[in-house]
């Protein structure tokens, strides 16, 4: 498949922050690409120095093999914070007054069609839920028809509902050949969106490939949990590695049975046990030991 977008030792410090530390990346056309980490991790300066917005301190950026300039934005669909849309306009005169800013666009009854705006057209766009403000935002990153969108979690704060339908969205717009780059904190959104991810950490990616290959590359059998508590009926030492989290024990286990047993001959408790299959939060614990949100601390592996 073609690369649309080539990112190459991208750097960008400010002031003594490297915020963004030796990047580098490709992206297929037509895939959806997420870019994960937790909060100050370099995904939002990453994501500017693409979209053109912020000047990288070095390294190469190309898009569809040439370098990007100042008026790459005509190309890109870049969905915007719903502060960037003027108040007192309805959602119609906001579509209106985006595609003016473009020399080509879309025929809005498309983009009104795709996004699901036809009932409120007249309304403020102030007066939208959470869900219909990120479509009518998403409508606005798809007006000048771009080849690459990027989405910068777009999905924060909705409702289960509304984000199962801002995903059939996105799922849409890969249907018609275009290329997205999305940002999240919901694991479960790259696990289900993205085609390849790129884990960010400290301004550097520390892990990238599709979701099922990292899974597979990092884990092997089942993820065991157990509360950090039950440790303290542990007689004698841990008969098997395992990675210590907040107040939660992970233990990888290709034979359950057997784990479970030993757990027991240990007599350690096993209240509040379980078994599961092993995802990008999983992932995400066992390489940096801090949880996506950063309130999880690693105490002893
Ligand atoms: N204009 C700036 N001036 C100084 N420091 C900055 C600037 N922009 C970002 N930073 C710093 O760079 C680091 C990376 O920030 P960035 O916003 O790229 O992270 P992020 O991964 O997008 O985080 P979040 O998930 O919270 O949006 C942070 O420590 C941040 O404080």
């Amino acid at each position: 498949m073609a690369i649309i977008l080539d990112v190459a030792n991208l750097t960008r410090s400010f002031g003594q922050l490297k915020a963004v530390d030796g990047v580098s990346f490709s992206v297929e056309r037509g895939s959806c690409f997420g870019l994960l980490g937790p909060n100050g991790a370099g995904k939002t300066t990453t994501i500017e120095m693409l979209e053109g917005i912020v000047k990288p301190s070095s390294g190469t950026i190309l898009y569809q093999g040439s370098p990007i300039n100042d008026t790459i934005y005509q190309q890109l669909g870049i969905q915007f914070q719903h502060t960037a849309i003027q108040d007192h306009l309805t959602v119609h005169e906001t579509l209106k007054m985006f595609a003016a800013f473009y020399e080509r666009t879309v025929p809005l009854d498309q983009l009104i069609s795709l996004c699901q705006l036809d009932d409120f057209l007249k309304r403020d766009h102030r007066k939208l839920s959470g869900g219909q403000k990120q479509r009518l935002l998403l409508a606005l990153a798809l007006i000048n028809d771009p080849q690459l969108i990027f989405l910068d979690e777009p999905t924060t704060g909705l409702d289960p509902h509304s984000r199962r339908l801002f995903w059939d969205l996105v799922n849409q717009i890969k249907a018609q050949g275009k290329t997205i780059i999305l940002t999240t904190h919901y694991m479960d959104e790259a696990e289900y969106l993205c085609d390849e991810i790129a884990i960010m950490d400290k301004g550097q990616i520390i892990a990238k490939d599709t979701p099922d290959n990292l899974l597979k590359q990092h884990f092997s059998g089942a993820l065991i949990k157990l509360n950090a508590d039950a440790l303290k009926s542990l007689s004698g030492s841990m008969p098997f590695d395992y990675q210590q989290v907040a107040d939660k024990v992970l233990i990888q286990s290709t034979d359950i049975q057997q784990t479970l047993l030993q757990l027991i001959e240990q007599g350690v408790s096993l209240q509040g046990l379980q078994v599961k299959s092993a995802n990008l939060d999983d992932l995400f614990l066992k390489l940096t030991g801090h949880g996506l949100n950063n309130k999880e601390g690693l105490e002893h592996v």
